[in-house]
């Protein structure tokens, strides 16, 4: 009796017809019990199907809130979904598994495309997926790559059922199966059963077709050859598969009960619309085969199918035509190798597409279980006719219009203030420059790179801290050079390998002194290992800088020109950040994703819900009524980000006499030890609660201190929170009436600087100071306020004579021009400590010269009162040379500690300098101790 629809009457020519797509929607509205009612008897997926499914409609929704509830990351919720249609689909297949005795009924997973150069890791995901799944009747999908090819052999001696994907080629389909039949004979060599073990061999079809006619039309070809190699390549396949199975050595696996391992068409959808929407179907008809198909393709089958033997005849013609497309000059090995790479591209585009839009849900779903919350006590009714005033004066639309009177009445400052905007739109522009920096970045793989070194100061590097910081998983390893310290700067040089290094410069203006330092020292570094420098240097910078002339005269690798209305601050989202993160592996995509979603929330006109502008708010009226020391009580995974909040609320605020005075790091006092002109902004990190610093937090609040809770769910989510405080700053900066786009009083130590290395130039020394006391591990400079001359001191007296003017309001900045090590990070905490106890004043830390680019603006040009404890060595002998300069970076980073005290001492800010002379550890160890004993006055 003739079959009743055509997939059965393909079933009666020995051909299994698969469903080559699968959905939420597919298996709950009852389409596939229905498809494989009439015939299916199979289900293949794979990451673009995927992101089809999840990431464009809504079906997935609740389960995905649901799993967010669970404090389930973004990795895991894929997982959960993707296992869980997979585990659907193939018990709706079961009964088909059973009667077909294990021949059919299969549903398949693919491992994740990042896997697909990687061996070891296929491996271990395959067995992950197929025992989560935990069903007979489901098969892995692992690519048909070099690395690949090995996973398959191991998986099926394990007993795994493999669906080879991505086979373009005649000669890699050999390779898969011998990776097959290898498989087998080492599982029956093992004593186990190889009856069970099922694997089929997806041969894509309609791509080859797809590549082959767009290189004819490229050669101008004869046409007649278009649309006909895919089927061709698929039938010599066929052939080859034929051999293979009939050859005594399968038989021998047979005999044990080994099933054969059905070729698979796949990518059987037409994509010319030129061809008949059969074309992959009708041609390709043959016993012992498979063809998976998307649901249109299934319905025009279904529809107009011609069901007849069609796949081993006229194998001539088809070896005919593979000759006439070689006579073209088409290698259809070398399509396959392109279409190979291609596909693994695409699918892993696929994955990334789908983690970015399951980020973004949950990130969504997170703010509003966990939104939010504003604490400000006694401050509310302030804060909430801010608010409504903001409203008034329309802040939100003129600051999206760029209008520059929000700062300022001043034409000139107007003028300055309109060329600086460019961060408010920049996200979307950095999207656009993504795939030349990914191509950048594929290039420095091939070529064997292991590092990035980003080279900058202050805006222009502390992004690069963050991403490197909070994505240590890159291909490449980014390291920040933003330290001057000879010695810290020696041990980078030989920790690199130049020849696997890119060094990026990254300066806005091209001129500052420490970048071009750090460029000159390892361009000669890079020459004196024998290369040629030019290829193993990047520049980031503005249009018509120096450095951009530089850069061009060196024959540069690249380079990048960022828009030139981007101040460095506020420069994270542009180019400065986007070149370092996509070179070292960061999806930036995905990043800048969450900063346009961000930006449109501060877009909303009411500034009530606008996470911006409350901030913003918040930290401006609380700073005028005195709670000016916004301490960033943040948990560990943020930590990072506070050095870059840091750098942008005391660069862009910290003048004329007023300012926000960010306390980053500090450790966490008795509650009843902070003063009253402090505001807490912390962060809840979804999935990752910190109980301690929460119940510290509660017991600030309760004492009726001010506390700000912000939210994030991921570090995706570090792409918002860039743009959150750049707008809550540019604000914050206009409710203290200040312009929050210029630095006005960086060059006043800058030129400091320029004189005392022009001293040394000339008097072969620089002018330190004579110091007014010292001991056998330091000595101290009396800054301001000044000694009587003459007065004879110790170092404790010169310690005391700095901290009794301590008063209750002020901040303590240590300012230690010293490597940036762990080590010395944990002495200066330790000094801190003692200060913000016994003193009860808010405390900072920066390193020289990082922070002069930072904090650096506030403590000259803020309100009076730091009081500034400077740590410095003597110069280092021996330091490397800053090549084309009259010194090295031992006299440089001097020559900067020089400058500033001597900015803050011109400005009368309270300031003291220590030399540590001996260890510095143990310096700072002796000195948190003096401190300690120092009477209270
Ligand atoms: O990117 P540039 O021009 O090298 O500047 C680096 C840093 O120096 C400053 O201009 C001054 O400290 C910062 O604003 C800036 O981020
Ligand atoms: O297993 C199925 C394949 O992943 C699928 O057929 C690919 O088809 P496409 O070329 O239409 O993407």
């Amino acid at each position: 009796m003739p079959s009743t629809n055509t997939v059965l009457a393909l079933a009666d020519l020995g051909q299994s017809v698969w469903l080559d797509t699968l959905s939420r929607g597919l298996l709950e509205g009852g389409e596939l019990a229905r498809l494989i009612a009439l015939g299916v008897t199979g289900v293949t997926s794979n990451p673009t199907i995927f992101e089809k499914a999840i990431a464009q409609g809504h079906d997935y929704d609740a389960d995905i809130a649901a799993l967010v509830e669970e404090g389930k990351g973004v990795q895991e919720i894929y997982d959960a979904l993707t296992l869980e249609d997979v585990r659907r689909a193939a018990d709706l297949l079961r009964p088909v598994y059973d009667r077909s005795d294990g021949r059919d009924g299969y549903a398949s997973l693919e491992v994740s495309p990042l896997l697909a150069y990687d061996t070891a890791g296929t491996i271990q995901e395959a067995r992950r997926l197929f025992y989560s799944l935990g069903r007979p009747n489901v098969m892995i999908k692992v690519p048909a790559t070099a690395a690949g090819i090995p996973a398959i052999r191991d998986l099926i001696a394990d007993g795994i059922n493999v669906n080879v994907t991505l086979i373009f080629s005649r000669h890699t389909y050999r390779a898969v199966m011998e990776a097959y039949l290898e498989g087998l004979e080492r599982r029956r060599s093992q004593g186990q059963a190889i009856d069970r073990v099922a694997s089929v061999a997806s041969f894509f079809v309609s791509r080859v077709d797809t590549l082959v006619d767009r290189l004819l039309a490229e050669r101008g070809a004869s046409q007649d050859l278009a649309g006909r190699a895919a089927v061709a390549n698929a039938k010599l396949a066929y052939r080859d598969f034929r051999a293979v199975f009939a050859s005594p050595r399968f038989q021998a696996l047979a005999a044990a009960g080994a099933m054969i391992q059905r070729p698979l068409w796949a990518s059987t959808g037409t994509k010319n619309p030129a061809y008949s929407d059969l074309l992959y179907v009708d041609n390709l008809i043959g016993p012992d085969t498979i063809n998976t198909l998307p649901l249109p393709t299934l319905e025009a089958l279904l529809d107009h199918g011609h069901p007849a033997r069609t796949l081993d005849a006229d194998l001539d013609e088809a070896a005919r035509t593979l000759d006439r497309l070689e006579a073209a000059g088409i290698d259809l090995e070398a399509v396959a190798a392109q279409l190979l790479d291609e596909g693994v591209d695409q699918f892993a585009a696929s994955y990334h597409a789908l983690i970015r839009a399951l980020g973004l849900q949950r990130s969504r779903v997170a703010h509003r279980l966990q939104a939010d919350r504003y604490n400000l006590g006694s401050y509310e009714p302030a804060f909430r006719e801010t608010l409504r005033r903001f409203a008034e004066e329309e802040v939100v639309s003129r600051l999206y219009r760029k209008d520059p009177a929000l700062w300022s009445a001043d034409p000139a400052v107007q003028a300055q203030v309109a060329g600086a905007l460019g961060w408010l739109d920049v996200p979307a522009w950095s999207r656009q420059h993504l795939p030349a920096i990914r191509a950048l970045a594929r290039d420095l793989q091939r070529e064997g790179y292991t590092d990035v070194v980003l080279m900058g100061m202050g805006g222009s590097s502390l992004v690069s801290d963050v991403l490197a910081h909070s994505f240590p998983d890159g291909a490449l390893r980014l390291t920040v050079l933003d330290s001057t310290d000879p010695g810290w700067i020696r041990a980078l040089a030989a920790r690199l390998d130049p020849a696997r290094t890119l060094f990026i410069v990254a300066s806005k203006s091209g001129t500052t002194t420490e970048a071009l330092a750090f460029y000159r020292y390892f361009w000669q570094r890079v020459r004196d290992a024998g290369l040629d420098p030019g290829p193993h240097f990047v520049a980031i910078t503005d249009p018509g800088t120096p450095l951009e002339a530089e850069a061009g005269r060196q024959n540069f690798r690249r380079v990048f020109l960022n828009p030139v209305d981007i101040g460095g601050r506020y420069s994270a989202l542009s180019l400065f950040g986007v070149v370092p993160g996509t070179l070292m592996g960061v999806d930036m995509e995905g990043l800048l994703g969450r900063a346009e979603e961000m930006r449109e929330r501060c877009r909303l006109p009411d500034p009530a819900t606008n996470p911006g502008v409350l901030l913003g708010v918040a930290m401006g009226v609380l700073a005028r009524a005195g709670r000016d020391k916004v301490t960033l009580a943040f948990p560990s995974r943020m930590g990072i980000m506070a050095d870059w909040i840091e750098q942008l609320l005391a660069e862009s605020t910290g003048k004329n006499g007023t300012g926000f005075v960010p306390v980053a790091h500090e450790p966490l006092a008795d509650p009843a030890d902070y003063g009253d002109d402090r505001l807490f902004v912390t962060y809840r990190w979804l999935g990752h609660p910190d109980p301690d610093l929460e119940s510290h937090l509660a017991a600030l609040e309760a004492l009726g201190h001010p506390v700000i809770r912000l939210t994030i769910a991921d570090r995706y989510g570090l792409g918002a929170e860039f743009y959150r405080w750049e707008v809550a700053t540019a604000l914050g900066g206009r409710i203290l009436g200040i312009n929050a786009f210029d630095q006005p009083n960086v060059q006043e130590s800058k030129d400091n600087t320029a004189r005392m290395l022009a001293a040394l130039a000339e008097e072969g020394q620089l002018p330190v100071p004579h110091p007014h006391a010292s001991d056998a591990l330091m000595t101290a400079t009396v800054g301001y306020p000044p000694v009587p001359s003459g007065t004879r001191l110790t170092v404790t007296d010169a310690l005391a004579h700095l901290l009794r003017l301590v008063q209750p309001g002020d901040y303590v900045a240590l300012m230690a021009y010293l490597a940036p090590t762990a080590e010395h990070w944990s002495a200066l905490e330790q000094l801190r400590e003692v200060i913000l106890r016994r003193w009860r004043v808010a405390t900072t830390v920066g390193f020289g010269p990082r922070f002069l680019h930072s904090t650096g603006q506030l403590h000259k040009g803020g309100s009076d009162h730091g009081v500034f404890l400077q740590l410095v060595t003597p110069p280092a002998p021996e330091a490397p040379a800053v090549p084309g300069q009259p010194y090295d970076f031992a006299s440089l980073i001097t020559a900067q500690g020089l400058g500033d005290f001597e900015a803050l001492t011109h400005h009368h800010r309270r300031v003291l300098r220590l030399t540590l002379t001996g260890d510095p550890t143990v310096g700072l160890a002796e000195l948190a101790r003096t401190v300690a004993a120092l009477p209270l006055s």
